[in-house]
């Protein structure tokens, strides 16, 4: 099958059935339009990062920037909340295949992330289909028959929102002009081209979610692709709605400044909370006082993300904007009634802070997570949508308590080995093509499994990568540690063919040299995708 693209632009993806409906030319023209006008700012951007990680590496911390001072001292808040955003109690999140996209939309939950980033592997087909779908869905027309079961969506669903690729991504199969376009412009024009207008009829709005991003630089980028889409779609400006992950450590200095860079088309911030973590490692790979704990001991709690956690929600409410909170790990567990119950435990645990602490809500990673969530919020926020203007006696935070990396320890032998292993199996699944996977009763995604990997290279380099039983994680170790746990994987049972290949990325990855910026840039570079 052929399309029509517009000059300059190139397409080398496969144009499977229906993928024709999606990459129309008037679609494809606003991607090749936002492209030339924003790429690059977008290089820039990308270049300034690496910059501002050279001079962290150099011993350099982040503080608030006295040159946004203004910004954060003003009253100000963001633009009044269409309706439909008003009440998120409760936000599933997951990949957009169609079995996913009509669970999730049916699930129960005020809101449903579709995820074009953490939990997707963005393979050409898991992208152009994942826009089918949901083009699809909008129009209740997404059915699905699987395993002798028939998927349709409900007559009251979750409210929509979009998480493009982040700033670092590229769409490698769409060129302009011999450059790659961004993943995120092309997996944001294309959902709104075909969707905002439709989603406005039906009551919602274009709602999207922005990961990854590391300054209110980034943040202004994004509102200026907003407003110039705007424009050549024919909406009023403000229309567009966006909510802020603040999942990267330098961005936890920028929160206000995020807020205001975005006010017109803000739907608030959320706690991206592995993101978070991964950031944390790798802005401070290179400082020997910097070593976190084993994986599990690095929790919500732990001083460092318990200071962010609450300046998020600070920020937010000081400025009208809603604060969700982000996601944990745990999942149900099937025929295991106790280590089920002990799982559910935790997101009551999880949720029950965030809603008391003064959060609007938070993310599911499952829908049989959404009823527990759910009764946590309902609790606090009784019938009222959300919290926001609830008059709450915010903890004062510091850079300082920002940057108290708590618990330095235990690093423990299970604890690496662990690392290497969800890493390995992680890096397998993501290579077929699934972003998003249950591995030891845990949900593992690339944020996840970017902790996993950094910790590995981390541990090896630090003077304080030190197992509790004394022995230093080396490279011999570790090298030796992933034969061992790929060899037990595949005594487990694991069939795919790509595990293999995970193992000896994996490997690469945590021994080399220089520290991969992210593990997805080079897995994307695979021949296979
Ligand atoms: C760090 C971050 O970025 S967090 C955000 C990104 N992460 C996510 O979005 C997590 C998404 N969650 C998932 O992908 C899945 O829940 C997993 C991979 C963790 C677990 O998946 P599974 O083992 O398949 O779950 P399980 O078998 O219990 O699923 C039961 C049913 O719920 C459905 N389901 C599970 N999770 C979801 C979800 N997030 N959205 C919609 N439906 C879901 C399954 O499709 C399945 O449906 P079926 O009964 O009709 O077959
Ligand atoms: O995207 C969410 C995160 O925790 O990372
Ligand atoms: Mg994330």
């Amino acid at each position: 099958m052929s399309l029509t693209l517009p000059q300059g632009m190139q397409i080398t993806g496969a144009i499977e059935p229906g993928f024709d409906s999606i990459l129309t030319l008037p679609a494809l023209e606003l991607v090749a339009k936002l492209h030339r006008a924003f790429e690059p700012r977008r290089q820039q951007l990308l270049a300034a990062r690496v910059e501002r990680a050279k001079r962290l590496d150099a011993g350099e911390r982040p503080d608030f920037l006295p040159e946004t001072k203004a910004v954060r001292e003003g009253h100000w808040t963001i633009a009044p909340l269409p309706k439909a955003l008003e009440c998120r109690r409760v936000e599933i999140t997951g990949p957009v295949d169609a079995k996913m996209v009509i669970n999730a939309f049916n699930s129960g939950a005020d809101s449903y992330m579709t995820d074009f980033e953490d939990s997707n592997s963005p393979k050409w087909h898991n992208q152009i289909q994942g826009q089918i779908n949901l083009f699809k869905a909008i129009r209740r027309t997404l059915t699905l028959g699987q395993a002798g079961k028939t998927y349709k969506l409900n007559d009251k669903i979750a409210t929509l929102q979009v998480r493009p690729r982040g700033w670092h991504l590229d769409e490698k199969h769409v060129t302009v002009d011999g450059q790659r376009v961004s993943g995120g412009i092309f997996d944001f024009a294309l959902f709104l081209f075909h969707n905002a207008k439709e989603q406005i009829a039906r009551g919602a709005g274009p709602f999207f979610y922005l990961p990854k991003m590391e300054s209110h630089l980034e943040a202004r980028l994004w509102n200026d692709i907003f407003v110039m889409a705007q424009n050549e779609i024919g909406l009023p400006q403000g229309t567009i709605k966006a909510t802020v992950l603040i999942e990267t450590i330098l961005a936890a200095f920028e929160m206000d400044e995020i807020l205001y860079e975005l006010r017109e088309h803000s739907a608030g911030l959320n706690a991206g909370r592995w993101d978070y973590i991964f950031s944390c490692i790798k802005k401070f790979k290179n400082d020997r006082d910097f070593c976190l704990a084993d994986r599990k001991q690095v929790t919500m709690t732990s001083p460092f993300m318990r200071a962010y956690a609450l300046l998020l929600l600070k920020t937010c409410h000081k400025r009208g904007a809603p604060a969700i909170g982000g996601m944990s790990a745990l999942i149900p567990i099937k025929n295991d009634p106790e280590k089920n119950a002990v799982a559910m435990a935790g997101i009551i645990k999880d949720k029950r802070r965030d809603a008391n602490d003064g959060y609007d809500g938070g993310w599911v990673a499952h829908p049989g997570l959404v009823d527990v969530a759910m009764k946590e919020f309902v609790d606090v926020l009784g019938d009222k949508p959300n919290q926001i203007s609830r008059q709450k006696k915010y903890t004062h935070i510091e850079a300082e308590h920002l940057l108290e990396f708590k618990p330095e320890g235990p690093i423990t032998e299970a604890g690496l080995r662990m690392n290497i292993n969800v890493g390995i199996y992680y890096l397998a699944a993501w290579l077929a093509g699934n972003g998003c996977v249950p591995i030891y009763n845990l949900m593992e995604d690339a944020a996840t499994a970017e902790i996993s990997r950094s910790q590995v290279w981390q541990w090896i380099r630090s003077p304080k990568g030190v197992l509790e039983d004394g022995r230093k994680v080396t490279e011999t170790m570790v090298r030796a540690m992933v034969a061992e746990e790929l060899q037990g994987i595949k005594d487990a049972g694991y069939e795919g063919s790509t595990v293999d290949r995970a193992a000896e990325i994996f490997e690469q990855m945590s021994t080399s040299e220089d520290f991969t910026e992210f593990l997805t840039l080079p897995l994307y570079e695979e021949g296979s995708f």
